[in-house]
Protein backbone atom coordinates (compact mmCIF):
# COMPACT_ATOMS: atom_id res chain seq x y z
CA UNK A 1 0.00 0.00 0.00
CA UNK A 2 1.24 3.76 -1.00
CA UNK A 3 1.98 6.03 1.90
CA UNK A 4 -0.05 8.73 0.55
CA UNK A 5 -3.70 7.47 0.46
CA UNK A 6 -6.20 9.74 -1.26
CA UNK A 7 -10.62 10.05 -0.78
CA UNK A 8 -10.87 6.98 -4.13
CA UNK A 9 -8.47 4.73 -2.51
CA UNK A 10 -10.59 4.50 0.70
CA UNK A 11 -13.97 4.74 -1.60
CA UNK A 12 -12.47 1.89 -3.70
CA UNK A 13 -12.36 -0.29 -0.35
CA UNK A 14 -15.57 0.66 1.21
CA UNK A 15 -17.49 -0.10 -2.41
CA UNK A 16 -15.62 -3.47 -2.58
CA UNK A 17 -17.51 -4.05 1.12
CA UNK A 18 -20.62 -2.71 0.06
CA UNK A 19 -20.18 -5.18 -2.73
CA UNK A 20 -19.68 -7.95 -0.62
CA UNK A 21 -22.16 -7.42 2.77
CA UNK A 22 -25.96 -6.68 3.37
CA UNK A 23 -24.85 -5.06 6.34
CA UNK A 24 -24.75 -1.39 6.55
CA UNK A 25 -23.05 -0.79 9.93
CA UNK A 26 -23.89 2.65 12.07
CA UNK A 27 -21.31 1.53 14.60
CA UNK A 28 -17.42 0.19 14.41
CA UNK A 29 -15.84 -1.32 17.50
CA UNK A 30 -12.20 -1.05 17.44
CA UNK A 31 -10.53 -4.51 19.26
CA UNK A 32 -7.69 -3.64 21.45
CA UNK A 33 -5.34 -6.53 22.38
CA UNK A 34 -6.83 -9.55 23.25
CA UNK A 35 -10.29 -8.06 23.20
CA UNK A 36 -11.10 -9.56 19.33
CA UNK A 37 -14.12 -11.57 21.17
CA UNK A 38 -16.21 -8.03 21.20
CA UNK A 39 -16.61 -9.39 17.83
CA UNK A 40 -17.90 -13.16 18.79
CA UNK A 41 -21.25 -11.41 20.22
CA UNK A 42 -22.20 -10.18 16.31
CA UNK A 43 -24.77 -12.34 15.11
CA UNK A 44 -25.82 -12.88 11.53
CA UNK A 45 -22.06 -12.36 10.89
CA UNK A 46 -20.42 -11.74 7.39
CA UNK A 47 -16.42 -11.53 8.18
CA UNK A 48 -13.61 -10.89 5.76
CA UNK A 49 -9.57 -11.54 6.98
CA UNK A 50 -7.56 -8.37 6.44
CA UNK A 51 -5.66 -9.77 3.36
CA UNK A 52 -9.49 -10.23 1.40
CA UNK A 53 -10.00 -6.53 1.86
CA UNK A 54 -8.68 -4.89 -1.07
CA UNK A 55 -6.45 -1.60 -0.35
CA UNK A 56 -5.97 -3.24 3.74
CA UNK A 57 -2.92 -3.29 6.09
CA UNK A 58 -2.30 -6.26 7.62
CA UNK A 59 -1.76 -7.05 11.27
CA UNK A 60 1.04 -8.45 12.50
CA UNK A 61 0.65 -8.13 16.17
CA UNK A 62 -0.35 -11.58 18.21
CA UNK A 63 -3.76 -11.12 20.00
CA UNK A 64 -4.79 -9.19 16.55
CA UNK A 65 -6.88 -11.23 14.40
CA UNK A 66 -6.93 -9.52 11.28
CA UNK A 67 -10.97 -10.10 10.46
CA UNK A 68 -13.74 -7.26 9.58
CA UNK A 69 -16.36 -8.91 11.30
CA UNK A 70 -19.91 -7.41 10.01
CA UNK A 71 -23.05 -8.62 12.26
CA UNK A 72 -25.75 -7.27 14.63
CA UNK A 73 -25.65 -6.69 17.87
CA UNK A 74 -29.39 -6.38 19.88
CA UNK A 75 -30.53 -5.75 16.31
CA UNK A 76 -27.79 -2.74 15.65
CA UNK A 77 -25.75 -3.37 12.70
CA UNK A 78 -21.91 -2.96 13.52
CA UNK A 79 -18.53 -3.86 11.98
CA UNK A 80 -16.11 -4.67 13.95
CA UNK A 81 -11.77 -4.82 13.35
CA UNK A 82 -10.84 -7.88 15.17
CA UNK A 83 -7.13 -6.07 15.02
CA UNK A 84 -5.77 -3.00 14.88
CA UNK A 85 -3.03 -1.40 13.30
CA UNK A 86 -0.13 0.10 15.54
CA UNK A 87 2.78 2.95 14.17
CA UNK A 88 5.74 0.47 16.06
CA UNK A 89 4.26 -2.17 13.14
CA UNK A 90 5.71 -0.01 11.10
CA UNK A 91 2.46 1.37 9.11
CA UNK A 92 2.65 5.26 8.70
CA UNK A 93 -0.26 6.70 10.68
CA UNK A 94 -2.24 7.28 7.63
CA UNK A 95 -1.91 2.95 7.01
CA UNK A 96 -2.62 2.32 10.89
CA UNK A 97 -5.74 4.60 10.42
CA UNK A 98 -6.75 3.89 6.84
CA UNK A 99 -10.09 1.49 8.01
CA UNK A 100 -11.64 4.37 10.26
CA UNK A 101 -12.50 6.38 7.01
CA UNK A 102 -13.20 3.15 5.30
CA UNK A 103 -16.07 3.31 8.34
CA UNK A 104 -16.77 6.86 7.25
CA UNK A 105 -17.71 5.82 3.76
CA UNK A 106 -19.69 2.87 4.86
CA UNK A 107 -21.99 5.14 6.83
CA UNK A 108 -20.54 4.27 10.16
CA UNK A 109 -21.56 7.03 12.85
CA UNK A 110 -19.97 5.93 16.28
CA UNK A 111 -16.02 4.88 16.45
CA UNK A 112 -16.03 2.57 20.00
CA UNK A 113 -12.60 2.12 20.12
CA UNK A 114 -10.82 -0.48 22.88
CA UNK A 115 -7.29 -1.27 24.18
CA UNK A 116 -4.94 -2.69 26.36
CA UNK A 117 -3.35 0.15 28.76
CA UNK A 118 -1.13 -0.16 31.88
CA UNK A 119 -2.15 2.05 34.79
CA UNK A 120 -0.21 4.94 36.39
CA UNK A 121 -3.15 6.19 38.49
CA UNK A 122 -2.28 4.76 41.98
CA UNK A 123 -6.08 3.54 42.59
CA UNK A 124 -5.97 1.93 39.96
CA UNK A 125 -6.23 -2.02 39.41
CA UNK A 126 -5.23 -4.86 37.07
CA UNK A 127 -8.22 -5.61 35.58
CA UNK A 128 -10.14 -2.66 36.19
CA UNK A 129 -12.11 -1.35 33.09
CA UNK A 130 -11.62 2.53 32.51
CA UNK A 131 -13.59 4.61 30.22
CA UNK A 132 -11.59 7.03 28.63
CA UNK A 133 -12.70 11.00 29.36
CA UNK A 134 -9.82 12.24 26.83
CA UNK A 135 -6.04 11.97 25.71
CA UNK A 136 -2.46 12.98 25.52
CA UNK A 137 -1.57 11.85 22.18
CA UNK A 138 2.39 11.99 22.55
CA UNK A 139 3.40 11.10 19.09
CA UNK A 140 0.93 14.04 18.01
CA UNK A 141 2.16 16.85 19.72
CA UNK A 142 5.59 16.08 18.11
CA UNK A 143 4.28 15.64 14.59
CA UNK A 144 3.23 12.25 13.92
CA UNK A 145 -0.35 13.41 13.32
CA UNK A 146 -2.44 11.04 10.83
CA UNK A 147 -3.76 14.30 9.39
CA UNK A 148 -0.57 15.26 8.21
CA UNK A 149 -0.43 16.25 4.33
CA UNK A 150 -2.75 17.85 2.32
CA UNK A 151 -6.52 18.50 3.86
CA UNK A 152 -8.88 16.42 2.20
CA UNK A 153 -12.33 18.36 2.85
CA UNK A 154 -14.56 15.58 2.14
CA UNK A 155 -13.64 13.88 5.44
CA UNK A 156 -13.37 17.10 7.81
CA UNK A 157 -11.25 20.93 8.43
CA UNK A 158 -7.69 21.52 7.83
CA UNK A 159 -7.84 21.83 12.19
CA UNK A 160 -10.11 20.19 14.10
CA UNK A 161 -10.74 20.93 17.42
CA UNK A 162 -9.88 17.81 19.99
CA UNK A 163 -11.94 19.47 23.05
CA UNK A 164 -14.65 16.88 24.43
CA UNK A 165 -14.01 14.11 21.68
CA UNK A 166 -15.13 11.48 23.83
CA UNK A 167 -19.00 11.41 24.02
CA UNK A 168 -20.35 12.77 27.50
CA UNK A 169 -23.68 10.93 26.64
CA UNK A 170 -22.55 7.97 26.03
CA UNK A 171 -19.47 8.11 29.03
CA UNK A 172 -23.19 8.25 31.14
CA UNK A 173 -24.88 5.66 29.42
CA UNK A 174 -21.51 3.03 30.31
CA UNK A 175 -21.45 4.48 33.81
CA UNK A 176 -24.92 3.69 34.34
CA UNK A 177 -24.67 0.30 32.66
CA UNK A 178 -21.50 -0.76 34.78
CA UNK A 179 -24.19 0.24 37.48
CA UNK A 180 -26.49 -1.79 37.01
CA UNK A 181 -24.37 -4.82 35.67
CA UNK A 182 -22.75 -4.57 39.49
CA UNK A 183 -19.15 -4.01 38.17
CA UNK A 184 -19.15 -0.56 39.02
CA UNK A 185 -15.97 -1.36 41.42
CA UNK A 186 -14.00 -2.25 38.89
CA UNK A 187 -14.93 0.87 36.37
CA UNK A 188 -12.65 3.92 36.38
CA UNK A 189 -12.43 7.09 34.27
CA UNK A 190 -9.54 8.40 33.24
CA UNK A 191 -7.02 9.74 30.27
CA UNK A 192 -5.21 7.39 28.52
CA UNK A 193 -1.66 8.50 26.56
CA UNK A 194 -0.32 7.46 23.79
CA UNK A 195 3.25 6.42 23.41
CA UNK A 196 4.95 5.08 20.25
CA UNK A 197 6.00 1.75 21.67
CA UNK A 198 6.67 -1.14 21.00
CA UNK A 199 8.60 -0.89 24.56
CA UNK A 200 7.00 -0.54 27.53
CA UNK A 201 7.83 2.64 29.48
CA UNK A 202 11.30 2.98 31.79
CA UNK A 203 10.94 3.94 34.93
CA UNK A 204 11.47 7.59 34.25
CA UNK A 205 9.04 7.61 31.60
CA UNK A 206 6.65 6.22 33.78
CA UNK A 207 7.24 8.64 36.46
CA UNK A 208 7.04 11.37 33.82
CA UNK A 209 3.98 10.25 32.63
CA UNK A 210 2.06 10.24 36.44
CA UNK A 211 3.17 13.99 37.05
CA UNK A 212 1.38 14.56 33.83
CA UNK A 213 -2.31 13.34 35.03
CA UNK A 214 -1.86 10.23 32.50
CA UNK A 215 -4.03 7.62 34.14
CA UNK A 216 -3.56 4.77 31.66
CA UNK A 217 -0.81 4.49 28.95
CA UNK A 218 -0.66 2.44 25.51
CA UNK A 219 0.60 2.36 22.05
CA UNK A 220 -2.77 2.99 20.59
CA UNK A 221 -6.02 4.54 19.79
CA UNK A 222 -5.14 8.62 19.77
CA UNK A 223 -4.50 8.68 16.21
CA UNK A 224 -7.82 6.30 15.16
CA UNK A 225 -9.61 8.80 17.58
CA UNK A 226 -8.15 12.37 15.82
CA UNK A 227 -9.62 10.70 12.26
CA UNK A 228 -12.97 9.82 13.70
CA UNK A 229 -13.39 13.31 15.29
CA UNK A 230 -11.70 15.21 11.85
CA UNK A 231 -14.77 13.14 9.96
CA UNK A 232 -17.46 13.90 12.40
CA UNK A 233 -17.82 10.99 14.18
CA UNK A 234 -19.08 10.63 17.58
CA UNK A 235 -16.30 8.73 20.00
CA UNK A 236 -16.43 6.42 22.97
CA UNK A 237 -13.56 4.73 24.30
CA UNK A 238 -12.37 1.91 26.88
CA UNK A 239 -8.88 0.85 28.53
CA UNK A 240 -8.59 -2.50 29.76
CA UNK A 241 -5.93 -1.81 32.87
CA UNK A 242 -3.73 -5.09 32.15
CA UNK A 243 -0.81 -4.00 34.22
CA UNK A 244 0.65 -1.33 36.50
CA UNK A 245 3.31 0.29 35.24
CA UNK A 246 6.71 -0.03 36.63
CA UNK A 247 6.96 3.34 38.80
CA UNK A 248 9.61 2.11 41.45
CA UNK A 249 13.17 1.53 41.31
CA UNK A 250 12.78 -1.06 43.77
CA UNK A 251 9.90 -3.06 41.96
CA UNK A 252 11.56 -5.95 40.68
CA UNK A 253 8.25 -6.83 38.42
CA UNK A 254 8.01 -6.37 34.59
CA UNK A 255 5.43 -5.91 32.23
CA UNK A 256 4.87 -8.14 28.84
CA UNK A 257 2.62 -8.57 25.85
CA UNK A 258 1.89 -12.35 27.06
CA UNK A 259 0.80 -10.46 30.27
CA UNK A 260 -1.24 -8.41 28.75
CA UNK A 261 -3.02 -11.25 26.73
CA UNK A 262 -3.69 -12.83 30.03
CA UNK A 263 -5.25 -10.20 31.58
CA UNK A 264 -7.30 -9.70 28.32
CA UNK A 265 -9.00 -12.83 28.45
CA UNK A 266 -9.96 -11.97 32.32
CA UNK A 267 -12.23 -9.50 31.91
CA UNK A 268 -13.82 -10.35 28.21
CA UNK A 269 -16.96 -11.22 29.14
CA UNK A 270 -17.71 -7.98 31.30
CA UNK A 271 -16.44 -5.84 28.02
CA UNK A 272 -18.48 -7.57 25.74
CA UNK A 273 -21.44 -6.79 27.56
CA UNK A 274 -20.74 -3.55 28.22
CA UNK A 275 -20.49 -3.12 24.80
CA UNK A 276 -23.27 -4.74 23.97
CA UNK A 277 -25.35 -2.94 25.87
CA UNK A 278 -24.37 0.42 25.20
CA UNK A 279 -24.73 -0.32 21.61
CA UNK A 280 -28.51 -1.56 22.23
CA UNK A 281 -28.82 1.72 24.07
CA UNK A 282 -27.41 3.90 21.48
CA UNK A 283 -30.28 6.52 19.57
CA UNK A 284 -29.34 4.80 15.81
CA UNK A 285 -31.69 3.62 12.84
CA UNK A 286 -30.10 0.86 11.22
CA UNK A 287 -30.32 1.42 6.97
CA UNK A 288 -31.10 -2.01 5.27
CA UNK A 289 -29.50 -2.18 1.85
O1 LIG B 1 -3.55 -0.73 22.17
P1 LIG B 1 -3.75 -2.18 21.91
O2 LIG B 1 -3.91 -2.50 20.47
O3 LIG B 1 -4.85 -2.76 22.76
O4 LIG B 1 -2.40 -2.93 22.35
C1 LIG B 1 -1.67 -2.67 23.53
O5 LIG B 1 -1.02 -3.88 23.86
C2 LIG B 1 0.28 -3.94 23.22
C3 LIG B 1 1.31 -4.16 24.28
O6 LIG B 1 1.08 -5.33 25.01
C4 LIG B 1 0.47 -2.60 22.53
O7 LIG B 1 0.17 -2.69 21.18
C5 LIG B 1 -0.52 -1.72 23.25
O8 LIG B 1 -0.92 -0.59 22.50
N1 LIG C 1 2.54 0.50 28.33
C1 LIG C 1 2.25 0.75 27.02
N2 LIG C 1 1.36 0.04 26.36
C2 LIG C 1 0.70 -0.94 27.01
C3 LIG C 1 0.96 -1.23 28.36
C4 LIG C 1 1.93 -0.47 29.05
O1 LIG C 1 2.21 -0.68 30.26
N3 LIG C 1 0.14 -2.26 28.71
C5 LIG C 1 -0.58 -2.57 27.60
N4 LIG C 1 -0.24 -1.77 26.58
Amino acid sequence: MKDQICYDDYQKTASWLLSQTQHRPKVAIICGSGLGMLADALKCQDSFPYSDIPGFPQSTVQGHAGRLVFGELKGKTCVCMQGRFHMYEGHSLCKTTFPVRVFKLLGVETLIVTNAAGSLADSYQVGDIMIIKDHINFPGLAGLNPLNGPNDEKFGPRFPPMSGVYDKDLRKIAFDLCKSMGVSQFIQEGVYCMVGGPNFESIAEARLLHRLGVDAVGMSTAPEVVVATHCGMRVFGLSLITNKVVKSYNDTESVNHEAVLEVSKLRSQTLQMLVTELVSRMDINNNTT
